[in-house]
């Protein structure tokens, strides 16, 4: 089975990827390291270098290539996966598939975002608390009719990361 996380960036898809792919004994993939590693260059250079456009079709690529896996893996997607290049269809008609959303607030995207934001650069340049909520409440609208059409939603507000964990194995198995 292939488990994919979906969800808006710092909601915890690398990490709770990283901890589920312990507890599942699955191999772990996340998105941007693999896109990080085939260009040889970070995420952020390659928007600063080579464009958004460019980033999103490889990122489309990408994803189908792993998609094609008949291994075990949980998949951690980037931020924005779900949202272009028709990936969420990709996801969701793709056999042997399980889709999950790690949902979160506004509020609590917006205090996390603005302390790890240097890497992500479609909000890097955002400085305060006020304006970081305004353009995750205004992307979050773009973005959501995606990521809820995952199968499972689970809530990560206020969580531990293992409560987290075992709130997706409940809905797992
Ligand atoms: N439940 C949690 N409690 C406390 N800290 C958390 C929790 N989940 C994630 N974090 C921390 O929040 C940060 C963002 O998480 P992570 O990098 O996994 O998000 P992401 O969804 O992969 O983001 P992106 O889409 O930008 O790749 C990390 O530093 C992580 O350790
Ligand atoms: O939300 C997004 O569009 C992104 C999220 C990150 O995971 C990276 O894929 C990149 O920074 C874009
Ligand atoms: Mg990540």
């Amino acid at each position: 089975m292939i488990i994919v996380l979906i969800g808006y960036m710092a909601s915890g898809k690398t990490s709770i990827g990283k901890k589920l792919k312990d507890k599942l004994n699955y191999n772990f993939i996340d998105l941007d390291d693999l896109i990080e590693e085939k260009e040889d260059m970070s995420v952020t250079n390659v928007f600063k270098t080579k464009g958004e456009v460019y980033f999103r079709k490889q990122e489309a690529y990408y994803l189908k290539e792993v998609l094609k896996s008949k291994e075990d893996i949980i998949l951690s997607v980037g931020g924005g996966t779900p949202c272009y290049s028709n990936n969420m269809n990709t996801i969701l008609e793709a056999p042997h598939v399980k889709s999950i959303y790690l949902k979160a607030t506004i509020p609590t995207l917006a205090e996390k975002l603005l302390r790890k934001k240097a890497k992500r650069p479609l909000i890097a340049h955002i400085k305060t608390l006020e304006e970081m909520t305004e353009f995750i409440g205004k992307h979050l609208f773009e973005r959501i009719s995606f990521y809820n059409q995952a199968e499972i939603h689970v809530s990560i507000d206020g969580k531990e990361k293992d409560d987290i964990i075992e709130d997706i194995l409940l809905e797992l198995f």
